[in-house]
């Protein structure tokens, strides 16, 4: 994989952030759903511009040039509809790298693709400023690997790849149990800060502190009984360890669920409160904080679909 031929198919944030990172030593097409500019601009952490030109194509016309392995950077309710369009023009046994929030469209792909799937689960932050513009707002760790812990030396070539692109990236076999990881963090802190409007670093003051530990014990209870552990400590107080240190260190963020919501998107609640709840049920647990943002961000969702009111 000297010369590798990446796709990277969901041309937002993240997919341009990796693409623009890749395409200096790699061949990289950025498919979407429309045509987007090919000079990019990624606007780097450290306030300089770095300015690339890439393919880009559509994914309903793609490339006769087939990839060597494939990025889906859609967000998750978007994942599956992208991979049906790809699937059947793809060579068996290309590789598959989601980078998807959550954990709700991985299991599935990893079962229908036909080739070695890996997950990724990422602390980089990027958003779109616009067309032909990225922010990378902070620098982070990837970790990558399959569900099923195999495929090791194609996620250490590709985390190779990565990391000398500058997205620093380790090969793991423990990738079901980042990913649930960053799900809790992300049910905690997503559906609060989305319903209240406030950055990250709100949820340290009254009266937002006090709505953390209902969601907190209600994580901590359904991965215990998942068999999930934090990465350090144990139990309920190894999970709120986690979340307000993630919480201390993202202060000044605008989370992803708030700025979808504040831009009139699809929040990704099914892909980080749904597989919770799912879990919830099977181990009989009860989860009516979860539960009561689910309902919410679903009831906005059901209101984003309906048609706008004629005058
Ligand atoms: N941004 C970040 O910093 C991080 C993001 N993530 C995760 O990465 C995923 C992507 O996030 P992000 O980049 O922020 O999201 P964006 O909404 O910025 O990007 C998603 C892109 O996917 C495109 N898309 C949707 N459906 C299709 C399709 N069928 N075919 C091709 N392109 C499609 C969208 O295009 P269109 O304009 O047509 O809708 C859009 O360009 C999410 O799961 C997110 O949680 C994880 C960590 C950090
Ligand atoms: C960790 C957190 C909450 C940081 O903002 C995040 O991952 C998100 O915004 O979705």
């Amino acid at each position: 994989m000297t010369h590798t031929r990446h796709w990277i198919v969901g041309p937002g944030a993240l997919g341009r952030l990796i693409a623009l990172r890749l395409a200096e030593d790699a061949a990289v097409t950025l498919i979407g759903r429309r045509t987007i500019p090919v000079v990019q601009t990624l606007l780097t952490p450290e306030q300089s511009s770095l300015v690339r030109r890439v393919e880009v194509a559509r994914i309903d016309a793609l490339p006769r040039e087939v990839p060597d392995v494939v990025h889906l950077t859609t967000k998750a309710h978007g994942a599956e509809a992208a991979h049906r369009a790809l699937a059947g023009q793809l060579p068996a046994g290309t590789p598959l790298l989601l980078w998807q929030n959550g954990f709700d469209c991985q299991p599935r792909l990893s079962a229908r693709h036909r080739g070695p799937v890996l997950c990724a689960s990422t602390t980089e932050g990027a958003y779109v400023q616009d067309e032909a513009q990225v922010t990378h707002a902070g620098h982070g760790h990837t970790f990558l690997g399959s569900l099923d812990g195999r495929h090791g030396a194609l996620a250490g070539r590709l985390a190779g790849i990565l990391s000398s692109a500058g997205l620093p990236t380790e090969a793991v076999d423990d990738i079901r149990v980042r990913l649930w990881r960053k799900l809790a963090v992300n049910a905690v802190i997503n559906p609060l800060v989305a319903h209240f409007g406030i950055r990250n670093g709100e949820l340290r003051d009254a009266p937002y502190r006090d709505r953390v530990e209902p969601l907190l014990a209600e994580v901590a209870s359904i991965l215990t009984a998942e068999g999930i552990t934090p990465p350090d400590g144990e139990g309920l107080e190894g999970w709120r360890r986690l979340v307000w240190q993630v919480i201390e260190a993202t202060a000044a963020n605008r989370a992803s669920m708030l700025q979808d919501v504040q831009a009139g998107r699809l929040t990704e609640h099914e892909a980080i409160l749904a597989p919770l709840l799912e879990a919830a049920g099977r181990h009989r647990l009860a989860a009516p904080h979860l539960a009561r943002h689910l309902d919410t961000l679903r009831a906005r969702a059901d209101a984003l679909a309906q048609p706008p009111p004629r005058c």
